[in-house]
């Protein structure tokens, strides 16, 4: 997947690779800079697998309600065409 372009950040570098998903590091362009980190899924990738679909969802489910010092916090989700 090339460098992405997403709404409000700055993508600036790839920082590794799951098995659906690629991640990148970017800065918010609004505001003080903050670091993230921007995990993206390929669609096209996970349409025909059901259960690739459903552990997404799960996982989105879940870093939206998990607080803890030792987990990542989701600040932001989003869809595009891709
Ligand atoms: N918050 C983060 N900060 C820095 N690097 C990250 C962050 N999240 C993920 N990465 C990098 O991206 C890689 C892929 O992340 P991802 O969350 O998809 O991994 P995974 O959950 O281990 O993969 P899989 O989906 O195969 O289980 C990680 O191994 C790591 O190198």
């Amino acid at each position: 997947m090339s460098i992405p372009s997403i709404d409000g950040y700055v993508v600036t570098e790839k920082l590794g690779s799951g098995s659906y998903s690629t991640v990148y590091k970017a800065y918010t362009k609004v505001g003080a800079r903050m670091t993230v980190a921007v995990k993206c899924v390929d669609k096209s990738s996970i349409k025909n697998s059901g259960a690739a679909v459903d552990n997404l969802i799960t996982e989105i489910r879940l870093l939206k309600t998990l607080t803890h010092p030792h987990i990542v916090h989701m600040h932001n989700f989003t869809w595009d065409d891709r």
